[in-house]
């Protein structure tokens, strides 16, 4: 078979991957979790992309609706309030239907908020390690909870308090250095084994990303 005979052929398998992960998963959205800088927003958009799935970040959401920045949040009604706030917006947005959900990185740490992707949605933690966090939100200054003298003592006291939690999600990836689009697929493939839509090994991981006919 000619090289552009196996492009098509597997542009093909991707959409009819694609296709069965959306009818498996219906009504539910596919939730990330995870901290500041795991690439929740950037790798989200590319699994809705690849799934053919709008694409939603909490806290664009909650910045919307409430026509206030994120930090201006914080600093007006303080951490509680937001937090009451970002559970109202992300259970309005549960109950949309499909899509891929960027949550932000505390919204999982609410047992109700927790207990509402659950009930509604299918949830993955994109997990990382402690340089590529730092070395991730170091970009931009839009996070509240980072505008500390030692941002990089926050971040592991935050990985100590939130890792166990994070880890009730559904399914694990492990976000590393590498390209947005094998992160996204990995993703997939372990939604796919998750689905029961390809073999998993002993620990749940998918161990091929292909349907069974
Ligand atoms: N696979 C990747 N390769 C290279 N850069 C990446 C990758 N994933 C994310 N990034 C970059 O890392 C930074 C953080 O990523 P992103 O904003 O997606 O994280 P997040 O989990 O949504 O963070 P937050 O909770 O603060 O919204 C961004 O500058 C993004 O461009
Ligand atoms: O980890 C957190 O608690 C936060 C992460 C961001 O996504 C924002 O939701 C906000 O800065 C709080
Ligand atoms: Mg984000």
């Amino acid at each position: 078979m000619s090289t552009m005979d196996d492009h098509a052929q597997q542009q093909g398998e991707a959409a009819g991957m694609a296709a069965e992960i959306r009818e498996r998963l219906g009504s539910r959205p596919l939730v990330i979790v995870g901290l500041m800088g795991a690439g929740k927003s950037t790798v989200g958009k590319k699994i809705a992309s690849l799934l053919g799935l709008p694409f939603f970040d909490a806290d664009n959401e909650i910045e919307a609706v409430s026509r206030m920045s994120i930090p201006e949040l914080f600093e007006a009604y303080g951490e509680t309030e937001f937090r009451d706030l970002e559970r109202r917006v992300i259970q309005r947005m549960l109950e949309d239907g499909p899509m891929v959900l960027a949550t932000g990185g505390g919204a999982y740490m609410n047992a109700q908020t927790r207990e509402a992707i659950a009930a509604l949605g299918v949830s993955v933690w994109l997990k990382a390690d402690l340089d590529l966090l730092m070395e991730r939100v170091s970009r931009r200054q839009n996070r509240p909870l980072l505008r500390n003298a030692n941002p990089r003592d926050v971040m592991k006291k935050l990985m100590a308090e939130r890792y166990p939690i994070y880890a009730l999600a559904d399914l694990a990836v492990t976000s590393r250095d590498e390209k947005k689009e094998v992160i996204a697929q990995e993703v997939l493939d372990a939604l796919s084994g998750y689905l029961g839509l390809c073999e998993t090994d002993t620990s749940g991981q998918a161990v091929t990303g292909n349907i069974p006919s």
